[in-house]
């Protein structure tokens, strides 16, 4: 019962990887007719070989036009096959090329599907994404080993034919010697991948040496500190490791490769002294010679190609396997409303944003134990506290990134989860403490704020105006058009606070009713925080708005701060309440101000 249900859950694997990977329809049916084309030629060659020495053995009158017929014809099964060949290895990339573009878009939409980050911040998605890269690569050439091995097949049939037709214990004999063969590849292949998966780790930690030495990312440290050779030998410890697994699992296939070339090589000696006996019995002729000598030539080769083309096969399934694991383990770590009863997301909030109770960790360490918070809309509050108090956690939380590990977060009184998540998300405008720095130009390094909003270029400069990025857009080379990275020729380079600004101006393009800001004025300088400053109360006009900053001099222009200590708020009120509270804000607002008396 296990066993068929494992055969038919390997044929669904099968099944779907070829609706997968055999994209064009068309292009696969040229490829394929090739190859079987070339297969039925490659049977018949040897027949034909056989017509052609049989006519030159008997000479007789007339012999020249009798022969001229299969020798034709012999001669085609080499010449087609030649003038063919390249126009398959064409179509055949193309193919394989199509397979790459329908797994890579498999992968996007994966990725598309996980609409939050719990998932994405683990150790164990990183390992689960490296195999599915592996298994992409591997899986789009499955196209050219299943046509390998059925047009193998074919000819290996026909073969078989014409040497039973010789003797039929023979036929089977030779077709035996690919059983071991094949059991053999399924575990080479097997432990092959076995090993891929288990090197995920060490994979993707060497690859993190070599970007670390070659990329602009962490670059100045590398070189000030002089790291280079440090991750150098980081890097051969690793590779030392993994490769020592790597090297015992090539040799286990080179001695179990060489020990079947010497069984297919003894199948067919024993064929030709079978062949060499009934010539001298007289039961064959010359052209019976020619025919089952290169049969048999052809079905060993063709016996040791199949059984590498279905441990190809083989390994590919176990591919596909790890690349359907992924893509149907990509679904939202949050609770998600379905359509037809999530609530409508509103405009904007229209009572308030409250947070019950609310618990959470990113592991078995809470981080948040029990979140109590108000933020009533049409105002801002502002959330301070220590470093890794949990301030952007609770950004995290608000955004729909994680849902709370217990209590609740409401939004007019409905839980948040109720609401349609993209809905949900279209409402909502936010500038994350680590904000992206696209690789796009300076326009649209806005306009991903709102794509599917109306009159982006005109928004996306009134928001440049209104965060101060007109400024920074105003010294560029090609103004909005200037690519923004250093990837790309006639790129630039912004400094952090440039680069706020534009963020600043993403989280604002859209029409939002709750807008988090995760420090926005980190990085500017004096007065660039003091224009945006004067900039909050206009651009936050009629909307419900989250603070987090460790500046006071921002913060104290919220409506309500949360002091968050040890998971919890702990002081809550207006700026001059808390400062006459005496109590944590207060401390750290006068540790703060005192330093600029
Ligand atoms: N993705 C994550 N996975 C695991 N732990 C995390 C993750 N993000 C944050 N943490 C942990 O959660 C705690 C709170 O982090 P959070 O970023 O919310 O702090 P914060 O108050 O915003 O700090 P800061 O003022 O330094 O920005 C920290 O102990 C941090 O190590």
């Amino acid at each position: 019962m296990r066993g068929l249900r494992g055969c038919w859950d390997t044929a669904r694997v099968y099944g779907r990887g070829v609706r997968l990977v055999f994209a064009n329809r068309r292009v696969f049916a040229v490829t394929t007719l090739l190859v079987l084309l070339a297969s039925v030629l490659s049977v018949l060659q040897p027949w034909l070989l056989k017509q052609v020495v049989d006519q030159l053995a008997t000479p007789a009158p007339g012999v020249a036009t009798a022969v001229l017929v299969p020798a034709v014809g012999y001669a085609l099964t080499l010449v087609v096959p030649a003038v063919l060949a390249p126009v398959q290895q064409t179509m055949t990339v193309s193919l394989d090329d199509q397979a790459v573009g329908a797994v890579d878009r498999e992968l996007i939409e994966a990725g598309r599907r996980l609409t939050d980050l719990t998932r994405i911040e683990t150790p164990a998605f990183h390992d689960d994404e490296q195999h599915a890269r592996a298994a992409a690569m591997h899986a789009s050439h499955f196209a050219v080993f299943a046509q390998n091995a059925a047009g193998q097949c074919l000819t290996l049939v026909g073969l078989l034919v014409l040497v039973a037709g010789l003797h039929p214990l023979l036929a089977l004999g030779l077709a035996a010697t690919v059983v071991p063969h094949l059991v053999t590849q399924r575990r080479m292949h097997r432990s092959q991948f076995e090993t891929m998966a288990a090197q995920s780790r060490p994979a993707r930690e060497m690859d993190y040496c070599v970007r670390l030495t070659t990329q602009a990312d962490g670059a100045k440290e590398v070189r000030t500190f002089g790291l280079g050779g440090w991750f150098l030998a980081r890097y051969e410890r690793l590779f030392e490791a993994a490769y020592a697994e790597v090297r015992a699992a090539r040799l286990r296939h080179l001695r179990a490769s060489t020990a079947f070339a010497f069984l297919h090589g003894a199948a067919l000696v024993a064929g030709f002294w079978f062949v060499l006996r009934e010539v001298g019995t007289g039961r064959l002729g010359p052209g019976d010679v020619a025919l089952y000598v290169n049969a048999m030539i052809q079905l060993e080769a063709g016996l040791f190609g199949l059984s590498m083309s279905l441990g190809q096969v083989y390994e590919t399934g176990l591919y596909f396997r790890q690349l359907f694991g992924f893509v149907d383990r990509a679904v939202p770590g949050i609770a998600v409303a379905p359509a037809d009863t999530a609530e409508p997301a509103r405009g904007r909030p229209e009572h308030a944003v409250e947070l019950r109770e609310v618990h959470f960790g990113y592991s078995t360490e809470p981080v948040l134990r029990g979140v109590n918070a108000v933020l009533p809309a049409g105002s801002v509050t502002a959330v301070v506290g220590d470093n890794g108090a949990g301030k952007s956690t609770v950004v995290k939380l608000l955004t729909r990134m994680y849902d709370p590990t217990s209590g609740e977060i409401r939004l007019d009184g409905r839980p948040l989860a109720a609401y349609d998540l993209a809905e949900f998300r279209t409402r909502l405008g936010a500038v994350f403490q680590d904000f992206a720095r696209f690789a796009l130009t300076a326009r649209e390094n806005i306009a991903v704020g709102d794509v599917d909003g109306p009159e982006l270029s005109a928004r996306v400069e009134e928001a440049a105006r209104r965060s101060g990025a007109d400024e920074v857009v105003a010294s560029l080379p090609a103004g909005y058009d200037t690519p923004l990275t250093r990837l790309f020729e006639g790129g630039v380079e912004l400094s952090g606070g440039q680069w706020q600004k534009l963020a600043t101006a993403r989280g604002f393009l859209r029409d939002a009713g709750l807008v988090v800001l995760d420090e926005p004025t980190a990085a500017l300088d004096a007065d660039a925080e003091r224009r945006l400053f004067d900039n909050f109360r206009s651009l936050l006009a009629g909307r419900t708005g989250v603070l987090i900053s460790h500046r006071f001099s921002t913060v104290r222009m919220a409506d309500q701060i949360l002091v968050v200590h040890d998971g919890r708020v702990v002081e809550a009120g207006a700026h001059q309440e808390l400062v006459a509270l005496g109590g944590r804000y207060a401390t750290m607002f006068e540790m703060q101000a005192g330093r600029y008396r």
